[in-house]
């Protein structure tokens, strides 16, 4: 059974750039690679009405933290079935964004730490009540707020169809994401976890096939 792989990050970090290149690298030597991107806007109802609420319709559905929750949540459930074969077919399965996202950004909404409810809610519906396959190990894409924040402004700025969400317009929600994340990875929330500066991605690329 192939290893599944999930790849946080705050918004604008590079998590798609990152993929994409340990796809090549792992494909390149030889390896099976399947790659998942959550959410999965244009295949999943939940997903596409997550965006539309956090780019401003849908009344007040982007102010419930439980909802917004709840729809990414039911994207990657209808998923499961899914990356559970392709784990079947594959050496790697590598997830852009997981169930960690739902922690991450749904603690830093309500100002929660790691072992506040949020959390709880979230292992318990995703991986007990869905019953989403756990990572084998994470990877958090750490690079500083202030350049993840820079990177999706300027993509906004070049690319119409990218503007930035309510999520990337908050910089004091992206500075409490980050903290959230570091603190998943340091209690190595559901398997451990792999901080990356985005430095050096052919050590990265040994490093989780070792
Ligand atoms: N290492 C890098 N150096 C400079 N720019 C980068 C780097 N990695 C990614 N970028 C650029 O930053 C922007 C965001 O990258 P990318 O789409 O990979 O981020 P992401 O984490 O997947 O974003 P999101 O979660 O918001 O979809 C893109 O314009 C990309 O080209
Ligand atoms: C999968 C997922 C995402 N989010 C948040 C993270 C982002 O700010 C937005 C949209 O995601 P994208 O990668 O920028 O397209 O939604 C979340 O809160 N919970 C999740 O499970």
């Amino acid at each position: 059974m192939g290893q599944l792989i999930a790849v946080e990050g705050l918004d604008g970090a590079g998590k798609n750039t990152l993929v994409t290149g340990l796809v090549e690298r792992w494909t390149n030597a030889g390896m099976r690679v399947a790659t998942f991107t959550f959410p999965r806007y244009g295949r999943s109802t939940t997903a596409d009405i997550a965006s539309e609420a956090l780019h401003g319709s849908h009344g007040d559905l982007r102010d419930s933290v439980y909802a917004m929750a709840l729809l990414f949540a039911l994207d990657r459930a209808d998923a499961a079935a899914e990356i559970l074969a392709a784990r079947g077919d594959n050496d790697i399965v590598i997830l852009d964004r997981y169930v960690a996202s739902n922690a991450a950004y749904n603690a830093a909404r309500l100002e929660q730490d790691v072992d506040g409810e949020v959390v709880r809610w979230v292992h318990d519906l995703e991986y007990g009540r869905f019953g989403l396959p756990v990572p084998d190990r994470h990877v958090l894409l750490g690079v500083r707020p202030e350049v993840a924040m820079e990177r999706a402004r300027s993509r906004a700025a070049g690319d119409a169809s990218r503007a930035r969400d309510a999520y990337e317009r908050d910089s004091d929600l992206q500075l409490r994401v980050d903290a959230v994340y570091r603190r998943l990875a340091e209690i190595g929330w559901t398997s451990p976890w792999h901080l990356y500066d985005g430095e050096d991605i052919d050590a990265l690329a040994d490093r989780l096939t070792r």
